[in-house]
């Protein structure tokens, strides 16, 4: 490697000569000045200056790539990710910057200003950027638009480093950075229209699918879980998002499958946004009452992107549609349980990556063995009602309190003797402010369902009316999709006729 004193000289010899081989020209021209017939005096000074040109420019030290907006019809995705990645090396001594925050964005972002120059370094190279903006002469030429471009200046030596490690380093960054701020989606097949107004799809939904932003805040920290099975789901989603290769080579379809079971209230929907939150997937919420056959769930699960998570709720209560035993021979006109095993099993292998699909039931005892057979479905967790280790956690969420020298070991005290939910402990520290009339207010709800504790509220401790309740709804929506369907299927043989 050459040394800065080898680089110095080296560049003054290049001056003394560039110097020389000037005056010889000069001197060249005012003594031919009579004698050699001026065309083909020009022709022996260009000759001249292009040999020097030639042995002498790959001499200089420093190189410009020049990374466009746009490559051909489409963007260039060097600039796109330099865009990105410059905002963080905005420093306080960049000169002048712009600022913008867009509504659903949570931070301010900075951006280079024309002609700015931002200074990076990489493996001890220095790289210079400089964002270029040039604006048509004609300012009414609305043919002519503004060109947007980088300067990328380094040392001629790192050119392949620069190449095969810094660019493809920079792509990779600006890509984490978006999908820090990227907004969760959640798709439904009821919203036909979409409200996200993230960049990058412009908000557009995917073919039968709308969508809206999440905008979910529970996190992993947030759920009250048991701290081991909350370790353990962590962890498994660690391992199958960074084993992509391993899928390929075992022949696995890279996708996960989770089952949720527990009484409601216990957090299986929280758990969801809060993987969703955690790996940024999009959540497709799929409604199995709202298909009517095989060929359309088909259709609508292809039409899901690839890091997302397929949810299957309430999977019991599309038990009248999904029993093998008053299955039909198998058709594409209905919706069968063997149309949705057939579809996890086979085709979905073939189409998309990273994907995750998660059923969710309050009664596991009414859910076809097929679809828990070992292999389909990777872990099964269960939610259960509230622990004291829960209880904590609640605690500290709505009310940021460690501890209560009386209150918090009543409460715990008689979390053993009745069921409760953090559905329902959530609900009663959120009834007020002062935190010790809240934990008071926790104390009554067990003292109470203490006293009114019977042998079968025993087993449902207090949720009872909730179950019915939401029995009741569930029938209504079957209902309801069993009339659209009804339309639909009538509508279909009109247009047959
Ligand atoms: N384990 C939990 N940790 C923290 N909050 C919880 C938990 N379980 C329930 N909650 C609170 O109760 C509310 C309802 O919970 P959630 O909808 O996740 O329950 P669920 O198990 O999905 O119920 P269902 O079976 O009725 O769908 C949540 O919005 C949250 O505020
Ligand atoms: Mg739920």
């Amino acid at each position: 490697m050459q040394s800065f004193g080898d680089m110095q000289s080296m560049t003054s010899n290049i001056f003394s000569a560039y110097a020389s081989v000037a005056a010889s020209m000069m001197l060249f021209r005012s003594m031919a000045h009579d004698i050699i017939p001026e065309p083909i005096k020009s022709y022996i000074v260009s000759a001249f200056t292009r040999i020097f040109s030639y042995f002498f420019t790959p001499l200089s030290t420093h190189i410009t790539m020049v990374v466009d907006e746009n490559s051909g019809m489409t963007r260039n995705q060097i600039y796109e990710s330099a865009e990105i990645y410059l905002h963080t090396k905005i420093n306080p001594n960049t000169g002048r910057v712009k600022v913008s925050k867009n509504p659903k964005k949570k931070n301010i972002s900075l951006s280079m200003e024309k002609n700015e120059l931002v200074i990076d370094s990489f493996s001890s190279i220095e790289l210079k950027w400089q964002f270029v903006l040039e604006v048509p002469e004609n300012q009414k030429d609305h043919f002519q638009p503004e060109k947007r471009y980088f300067e990328l200046s380094f040392n001629k030596l790192y050119r392949e480093t620069v190449l095969n490690e810094y660019l493809p380093f920079v792509m990779k960054k600006a890509k984490e950075i978006k999908e820090k701020d990227r907004n969760v989606k959640l798709y439904t097949r009821d919203c036909p229209y979409s409200y996200s107004d993230d960049d990058e799809d412009g908000g557009n939904g995917s073919g039968v699918w709308g969508c809206v932003n999440l905008d979910h805040p529970v996190t992993f920290e947030k759920l009250a879980m048991d701290p081991e099975m909350k370790k353990q789901i962590i962890e498994d989603l660690d391992r199958f998002v960074r084993r992509k290769e391993y899928y390929k080579k075992v022949g696995k379809a890279w996708k996960r499958g989770y089952f949720l079971y527990g009484p409601p209230g216990t957090g299986k929907s929280s758990l969801i946004a809060a993987m969703a939150n955690y790996l940024k997937f999009d959540i497709y919420d799929l409604e199995l009452t709202s298909l009517y056959s095989n060929s359309e769930l088909k259709r609508t699960l292809l039409s899901t992107t690839n890091r997302s998570i397929i949810v299957i709720e309430d999977i019991d209560c599309s038990a009248p549609m999904l029993n093998r035993e008053v299955e039909p021979e198998p058709s594409d006109t209905k919706l069968t349980l063997s149309g949705l095993l057939n579809f996890m099993d086979g085709l979905w292998s073939n189409c998309g990556d990273e994907r995750i699909i998660i059923f969710t039931t309050n009664h596991k005892e009414k859910i076809d063995p097929a679809l828990l057979r070992p292999g389909r479905m990777d872990m099964h967790i269960h939610m259960s009602y509230c622990t004291p280790a829960g209880f904590d956690v609640l605690a500290l969420n709505y009310l940021a309190i460690h501890d209560h020298p009386k209150l918090f070991p009543d409460i715990k005290g008689l979390m053993q003797e009745v069921k409760v939910t953090p559905a329902e402990i959530a609900e009663h520290l959120m009834r007020n402010e002062n935190a010790e009339l809240a934990l008071e207010g926790v104390v009554d709800l067990l003292k109470r369902k203490k006293a009114e504790k019977s042998p079968v509220q025993e087993t449902n401790a207090g949720t009872e009316v909730q179950e019915e309740a939401k029995k009741e709804a569930k029938f209504e929506k079957i209902v309801k999709s069993l009339k659209s369907f009804r339309k639909k299927s009538s509508r279909g043989k009109s247009k047959r006729v």
